[in-house]
């Protein structure tokens, strides 16, 4: 195995730092060696991305990452491009003092950003302000600095992470630079991935610059990145009965679209058969749309008993309410013991009845109900998502998404698996219920929650990948992506 067979592996900065460490103390290889090649594998990237540039302007701050970026500058000024470098302040450590001076000696003049003031003309814009050091917000000053840099208009390569970035938990806490490519350095940091970083890293690429294998040795990540997959084929001879029987459970006055939704998911991600629990006044017009759902009228929990005997899988939750009707089913269901998607008011539901899940369940939260499971505010959940889906996991056993850019997939155990696809399409009404039919559909196949979990939130956010392509990101309704998903979930359309 080669370094770059890590790159479905994610890691704290701290993690990320013993790596550093390790690399300099027991493989010998200084620092400043390792920023030299970080900026070689930067200016490469750079060149890759815009071979026409002549012109690049260089930001950097008083850190390691401002010294990746000073001698990146030396290097592209060796190169023959022309590179004005601004920075932030006096450069700190020796490492990076070391590579200013570098980039002096060759010629090169710092301009010290002086807090205001016109920014050099340039193709292409290099973030090397913050990288995995940065501490809290940007100041006042810094942040008009990337306001202006953003102004410019020049595409913006970030050195290791974009600036304003938290590279651990993903979250901005003031401005940030907005990359339209990241290259990281020596492992991939698990905040670029998730939370509001998606929309600030652009095009991520890793360069593990050169390090060996034996770096790595019990150097345990913290997450990993969801791969794609699909399900085995089926053998000839099946029946619909081996494919599991779905039921959906929701649907109160006023709310059949979620449900229909949830169980149309359900038959695309292939269970043999779906049933519907719902409000008697929605089945003429499921049963108009969809044939294939079988709906049921359901005024209670006696009602509900005989469907629960035929289900071997539930999805509980989209378009309940938290009324008396939803509550009475609910409160049966969990009862059954069977296995279960749980979403929307079935998880606000758990939130005020709280209770340990038992077997195969999983929890479908987006923030604002991540934040009522844990009694915390939506913030909180923002501001470290890994922690926030341990925790969810941990208190409630159960295998949790918590949904939202860079969805996570968490288990009791500690173990967490990070979407990177996804696109802000999929921020309309009903995707949610969608991901819940798809994951009970994949667990009514016989899949462990685990698998279910990692493989419905992956086919949902590629299918809202293939049916963006197709027609544009605004627009894009729930119900657009069920014949991806078709297509994904047999191995084609990618
Ligand atoms: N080590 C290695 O082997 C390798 C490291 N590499 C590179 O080094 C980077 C990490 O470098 P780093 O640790 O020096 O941190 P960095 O991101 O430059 O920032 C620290 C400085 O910023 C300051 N500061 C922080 N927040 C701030 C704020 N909001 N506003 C203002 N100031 C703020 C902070 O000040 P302090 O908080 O200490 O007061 C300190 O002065 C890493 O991302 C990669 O690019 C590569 O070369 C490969 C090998
Ligand atoms: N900006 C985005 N990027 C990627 N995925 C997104 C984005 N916005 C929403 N999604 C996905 O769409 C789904 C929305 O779910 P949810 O908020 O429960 O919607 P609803 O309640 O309307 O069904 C989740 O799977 C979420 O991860
Ligand atoms: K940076």
């Amino acid at each position: 195995m080669t370094a770059s067979d890590h790159r479905h592996e994610l890691y704290t900065v701290d993690q990320v730092r013993a790596l550093d460490r390790r690399a300099i103390d027991a493989l010998g290889i200084p620092g400043y060696e390792l920023m030299q090649r970080a900026a070689a594998a930067a200016l490469v990237c750079l060149r890759q991305h815009w071979p026409r540039a002549r012109r690049i302007a260089v930001y950097c701050g008083p850190g390691n990452n401002g010294g990746d970026g000073f001698l990146l500058a030396a290097l592209a000024h060796e190169a023959g491009l022309h590179a004005d470098v601004i920075a932030l302040g006096e450069s700190q450590g020796d490492d990076a003092v070391r590579a200013r001076r570098e980039f002096e000696l060759g010629g090169g003049t710092v301009h010290p950003w002086q807090g205001s003031g016109e920014l050099p003309l340039a193709d292409v814009q290099v973030d090397g302000l913050f990288g995995t050091g940065l501490r809290r917000a940007l100041a006042p000053d810094v942040a008009q600095l990337v306001r202006q840099m953003q102004a410019r208009g020049a595409p913006i390569l970030a050195l290791d992470v974009p600036s304003g970035v938290n590279a651990d938990t993903g979250e901005v806490p003031g401005e940030s630079v907005q990359a339209d490519v990241t290259v990281t350095f020596i492992a991939a940091k698990r905040g670029l991935y998730t939370a509001q970083a998606p929309g600030y890293a652009g095009q991520l690429q890793l360069e593990p610059l050169g390090l060996p294998e034996s770096l790595w040795h019990g150097c345990r990540a913290d997450a990993e990145l969801l791969r794609v997959q699909t399900l085995a084929p089926r053998p000839r001879q099946v029946h619909k009965g081996n494919n599991g029987h779905v039921l959906a459970i929701g649907g109160d006055h006023g709310t059949a679209g979620a449900i229909r939704l949830c169980g149309e998911a359900a038959l695309r991600g292939g269970a043999g058969l779906v049933s519907v629990a719902t409000r008697s006044e929605h089945l003429v017009a499921l049963n108009s749309a969809r044939p294939e759902l079988m709906a049921h009228e359901v005024n209670g929990p006696q009602a509900l008993a005989p469907l629960l005997e035929r289900a071997t899988v539930l999805a509980l939750g989209p378009g309940l309410g938290q009324g008396a009707w939803g509550h009475a089913l609910w409160l049966t269901a969990l009862e059954s013991g069977l296995p279960l998607v749980l979403d929307a008011d079935g998880l606000n539901l758990l939130a005020r009845e709280p209770r340990q899940l038992t077997g195969r369940a999983v929890l479908t939260p987006h923030p604002g109900e991540a934040a009522r499971l844990l009694g915390c505010d939506t913030a909180k959940i923002g501001a470290d998502r890994f922690a926030a889906a341990r925790e969810l996991a941990r208190r409630y056993g159960a295998i949790v998404v918590l949904k939202g850019a860079g969805s996570l997939v968490a288990e009791p155990e500690g173990r967490v698996a990070v979407c990177p696809w996804g696109n802000p399409g999929m921020a309309s009404g009903g995707m949610g219920d969608l991901l819940t039919g798809i994951i009970a559909a994949l667990l009514a196949q016989g899949c462990e929650a685990w698998q279910a979990a990692c493989l419905g939130v992956g086919l949902h956010a590629r299918a809202g990948d293939l049916a963006a392509r197709k027609g544009g990101e605004r627009g894009l309704l729930a119900s657009d992506l069920l014949e991806p998903l078709r297509l994904l979930l047999n191995g084609k359309g990618a």
